[in-house]
């Protein structure tokens, strides 16, 4: 495996890194990462001791692959400062919502090799979900080599770019919804009695093994919900307030309006 740069070790950055020397894909003596927060930088090298800079140019010097994982509004920034020095042999990734493929190669030249992913947080906990579509500059060897670095952090997929702005709101933002709602059962049974720490670790457990139910049994959701829903009991009181109180609806337009954020993003 080459050499592997990053250029933030922010929320998404650290994830991914954690992912990759956790996973033994590579050595943290393979991986450069800058950051301009030394908090950021200093909290990457003590966990899993890669190799540290304040300097991107370093990053981008010492590395074949280069993830840039900065915020959208400083991707052009970070990309301007470091472009001389990307080669057509060098590797670009980018995970930034409303980043475009189109939008890169008009920095770095459309002659660069350039990856677009959309990953998660869960990536921390080997349980990232990322999407990855590339330029034509990409060989299928180097797509594959991409995705396996993906992978050493849990499911990746090839997709068409127009599928990123559903990938966004699907799986990239997702994240923030589920915290969301487990911290909303985990309230309740708080109410009911239960201590926090352990109401959080009932409502996760339940929600990972819901999720590995759908991924594993392949039911659809809707049956597996209906084996929960006891005649006469107490899910289907909950499924009925659900209802009411526009659950479904209400999800359906929050994702949707994430991804009408990652489509205005891209303008
Ligand atoms: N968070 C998530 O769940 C996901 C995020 N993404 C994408 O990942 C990208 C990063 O997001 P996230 O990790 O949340 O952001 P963060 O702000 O947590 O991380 C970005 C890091 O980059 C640092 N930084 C700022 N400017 C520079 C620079 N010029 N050179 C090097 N480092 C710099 C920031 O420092 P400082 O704090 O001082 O600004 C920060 O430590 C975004 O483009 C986002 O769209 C994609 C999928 C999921
Ligand atoms: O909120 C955001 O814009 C980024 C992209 C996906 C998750 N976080």
């Amino acid at each position: 495996m080459k050499t592997i740069g990053f250029i933030g070790s922010g929320n998404m950055g650290k994830a991914m890194i954690g992912g990759i020397v956790k996973s033994g894909l590579l050595t943290p003596n393979q991986i450069t990462v800058s950051d301009l927060n030394k908090a950021a930088l200093e909290s990457v090298y003590n966990e899993f001791g890669v190799n540290t800079t304040t300097e991107s140019r370093e990053v981008v010097k010492d590395s074949d692959i280069i993830i840039v994982a900065v915020k959208p509004n400083i991707y052009d920034i970070v990309l301007e400062q470091v472009k001389d020095l990307i080669d057509t042999n060098k590797i670009i990734v980018t995970i930034a919502a409303g980043k475009t493929i189109s939008s890169i190669e008009s920095i770095i030249g459309s002659d660069k090799k350039i990856i677009r992913t959309m990953p998660n947080t869960p990536a921390l906990v080997n349980e990232g979900m990322t999407a990855i579509c590339k330029n034509k500059n990409i060989t299928d060897e180097e797509l594959e080599m991409i995705k396996s670095i993906f992978e050493s952090f849990g499911e990746a997929e090839i997709v068409g770019e127009y599928l990123i702005d559903s990938v966004i709101g699907a799986s990239g933002s997702a994240p923030a919804y589920v915290f969301m709602f487990i911290e909303a059962i985990a309230d309740a049974a708080v109410i009911g009695g239960m201590p926090r720490a352990q109401a959080y670790k009932f409502a996760a457990q339940a929600v990972m093994g819901s999720a590995k139910m759908v991924i594993e049994t392949g039911k659809h959701p809707g049956e597996l919900k209906d084996m929960v829903c006891s005649p006469g009991g107490t899910t289907i009181e909950a499924v009925r307030v659900l209802e009411e109180e526009g659950f479904r609806a209400s999800v359906i337009k929050s994702v949707v309006a994430c991804m009408d954020k990652s489509k205005e993003m891209s303008k």
